[in-house]
């Protein structure tokens, strides 16, 4: 394995190659500031917190490239348009957000900030379009700022403070609507789509895939995904592939679940109708916190009257393997259309 060519202890390659292409790319900006990064810790955040805030953080390393008019892969105003729902996050994590993007804001003004920026009129040039422009700013409000802005502003000298001071909030509040929106619409990489869902689930990765958040969420859903694991023809390794569950009909909206993890449920050898019925309110509820919405879809109409969707249990039924005695389940991949994860066999 291969560590960094600073020697931070936070990326590991397979190769010299892999590590200088990273370098040059992401890793000579991150690296530095991945250590404030992994000291949220020291404040009592959890890992999600500093997962969410890696990622946050490679979003802006891109935005760089794309404002620099290098190759860049996905677009700032393709992510900035999917929803944020900015003010209805509880206030635990109205807090949480505004120290990341206090931190990360400190990223781009110490770190993004080109170095053949020679006056004012360029740096705040530079750092208001770094970001999109928001109607949401306006409406934000960041408690306790000053003492932050104060240091920030000496920080980026050689401005004069009240300019920097307006600059540096306008993006603070910018990145912290960007935190917003990368937790309503990021994917989270699931080891069940590659283990299968006998396998004890974990989340391995996230990313921020701007067309997959166009798609709402069913209980019922007529999509499911994969993450692509090699590079084929067609395919990169990191991109998802979503596909359709059941026939579909002309016209018919798209959706997957938001809840993968609901399969949990499903993997003891019998579907227990009962769990599935009662796990209608968890499942409520788990959408009303994480994304904001109630969820009426046919699925939860009836089993709010205690009726089972008959076309969920049709789906749950086809991903269990079909062959006697084996109590795998299917799982989508790119030779066949479905193989076992237990027994292996293919369909
Ligand atoms: C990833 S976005 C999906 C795209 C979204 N419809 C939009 O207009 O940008 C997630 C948000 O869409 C809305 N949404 C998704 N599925 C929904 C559903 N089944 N019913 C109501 N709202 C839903 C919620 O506001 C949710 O927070």
């Amino acid at each position: 394995m291969i560590g960094c060519q600073q020697g931070c202890l936070h990326v590991f390659y397979c190769s010299n190659k892999c590590e200088q292409q990273h370098w040059d790319k992401f890793h000579q900006y991150e690296c530095p500031f991945l250590d404030k990064i992994f000291a949220l810790q020291d404040f009592g955040f959890n890992d999600e917190v500093i997962n969410y805030a890696r990622l946050v953080m490679r979003m802006l390393t891109h935005r760089l490239q794309e404002v620099l008019g290098m190759p860049y892969d996905v677009s700032m105003e393709d992510i900035w348009i999917g929803r944020s729902h900015f003010d209805k996050f509880a206030m635990e994590k109205k807090n949480e957000f505004e120290t990341v993007a206090k931190i990360l804001t400190e990223y781009i003004l110490t770190r993004l900030i080109p170095h053949s920026i020679k006056d004012n009129h360029e740096f705040i040039d530079f750092v208001q379009s770094f970001l999109p422009d928001s109607i949401d700013v306006e409406k934000i409000e960041i408690n306790d700022s000053d003492l932050w802005l104060t240091e920030m502003t000496h920080l980026c000298l050689p401005l004069d403070d009240a300019a920097m001071m307006e600059v540096t909030k306008c993006l603070l509040i910018k990145v912290y609507i960007l935190i917003c929106i990368e937790e309503i619409n990021a994917l989270f990489h699931i080891t069940f789509a590659l283990e299968g869902y006998s396998q004890p689930p974990q989340t391995y990765a996230m990313g921020m895939y701007p067309s997959a958040a166009f798609v709402n969420h069913s209980c019922s859903p007529n999509l499911a995904r994969f993450p692509v694991q090699e590079d084929t023809d067609n395919f990169r390794v990191g991109d998802v592939v979503f596909f359709a569950t059941r026939f579909l009909k002309k016209g018919e909206e798209v959706c997957y679940s938001y809840l993968e993890r609901e399969y949990e449920l499903y993997t003891k050898e019998q579907v227990d109708v009962d769990e599935i019925v009662k796990s209608q309110a968890k499942r409520k509820q788990r959408l009303k916190d994480e994304f904001f919405f109630d969820c009426d879809c046919a699925r939860c109409f009836k089993e709010s009257r205690g009726d089972l969707d008959t076309s969920y249990m049709a789906l749950v039924k086809e991903l269990k393997c079909t062959k006697s005695e084996c109590k795998g389940w299917f799982i989508p991949s790119f030779e066949k259309h479905m193989r076992c994860e237990a027994c292996r066999m293919s369909l």
